[in-house]
């Protein structure tokens, strides 16, 4: 899936600005942005439930939206606010979509249907009016609907907005399912944390600009936090750091007497001081550099993430 230029004008508002995007097949690519970013209005663009003001779009390879019909029986997709006929039960719903998709066999409907349900979670209330239906379980229905059949491409906003802790775990392990399957995912959140543990690759919106993409790796690898120290002792101090489970580049004769490391996150620079105090390093000084990928992403969007779930 690719997009280029695309613009997206409310009004004097520029919801979506000049944003180009190139998301691999095969990929999970997550599109993460705080709320009112623009990440909606993209994905309704992409699927063509919006007409952009510029730019192009191209869908498995197909160039939107002239290839529209033949390109959407193969994307499935969960937009905001999951639509449905309130007044029918969630499996009736699920069988007048499956009847509306192009060359569905009637025959094997039931069970399509009957699978959906149970790939979501939902079979227990599939008789349940979905007026009835909590958020999460809208949320379930609007999933199941793009489970229906294969998809090369599901496109998902939001996917575990509404649901509970539990909820929010089996959709991330079906998510991973799909895309073990080779299903290219693409899905909006402004949770980082979600983000981090289910995606490939990362695109960051602020204020409807696209301010990074690349691969989760290659974003660690820039925002990397960087430990050094100096020290006479430096197989002591590299023994040490070793111990506390960080990754310490190979010695350098460039730099005598100093030990570098890649510094996690969550490890607090002063334990590691205490450590190689501990270990009867003669510290001469020790330096913590660089930001996590939280971090970095709240200063490039100038907002904070919501970093929950
Ligand atoms: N139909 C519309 N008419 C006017 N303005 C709109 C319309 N749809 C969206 N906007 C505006 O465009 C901007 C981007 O909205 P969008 O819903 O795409 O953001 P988002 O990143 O998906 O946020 P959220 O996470 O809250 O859904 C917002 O300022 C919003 O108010």
């Amino acid at each position: 899936m690719e997009a280029s230029g695309l613009t997206k004008i409310f009004g004097k508002q520029r919801a979506v600005d000049e944003l180009t995007l190139t998301v691999p097949r095969g990929a999970v690519f997550g599109f993460l942005g705080p709320n009112g970013s623009g990440k909606t209005t993209t994905i309704r663009m992409l699927l063509g439930l919006v007409a952009p003001t510029s730019g192009s779009i191209s869908l498995l390879g197909e160039r939107m939206p002239g290839a529209l019909a033949s390109v959407l029986p193969q994307v499935g997709a969960l937009v905001e606010g999951p639509a449905g006929y309130p007044f029918l039960s969630g499996r009736d719903n699920l069988i007048r979509l499956d009847a509306a998709e192009a060359g569905s066999d009637a025959a094997t409907r039931a069970l399509r249907v009957a699978s959906a349900l149970d790939r979501v979670g939902l079979t227990h209330a599939a008789a349940k009016k979905a007026h009835a239906y909590s958020l999460g379980m809208k949320q379930r229905l609007g999933l199941a609907n793009a489970l229906l059949r294969r998809r090369e491409l599901l496109v998902l906003d939001e996917p575990t907005n509404g649901l509970d802790p539990q909820g929010t775990r089996e959709v991330r392990a079906l998510i991973r399912e799909l895309a073990a399957d080779g299903t290219t995912v693409f899905l909006s959140s402004h949770l980082l944390s979600e983000i981090e543990q289910l995606c490939t690759h990362v695109a960051v919106m602020s204020a409807g600009r696209l301010v990074t993409q690349g691969t989760l790796d290659e974003l660690r690898a820039a925002s990397e936090r960087r430990l050094v120290v100096t020290t006479p002792d430096t197989d002591a101090a590299r023994r040490a750091l070793i111990a506390r489970g960080l990754a310490v580049d190979p010695a350098s004769a460039d730099a005598p007497d100093t030990v570098a490391a890649a510094l996690p996150a969550q490890v607090p620079v002063e334990e590691l001081t205490a450590a190689l105090v501990a270990a009867d390093v003669r510290v001469r000084g020790i330096a913590a550099s660089g930001a996590t990928l939280e971090e970095r992403f709240v200063a490039l969007t100038g907002e904070g993430f919501d970093v929950a779930g």
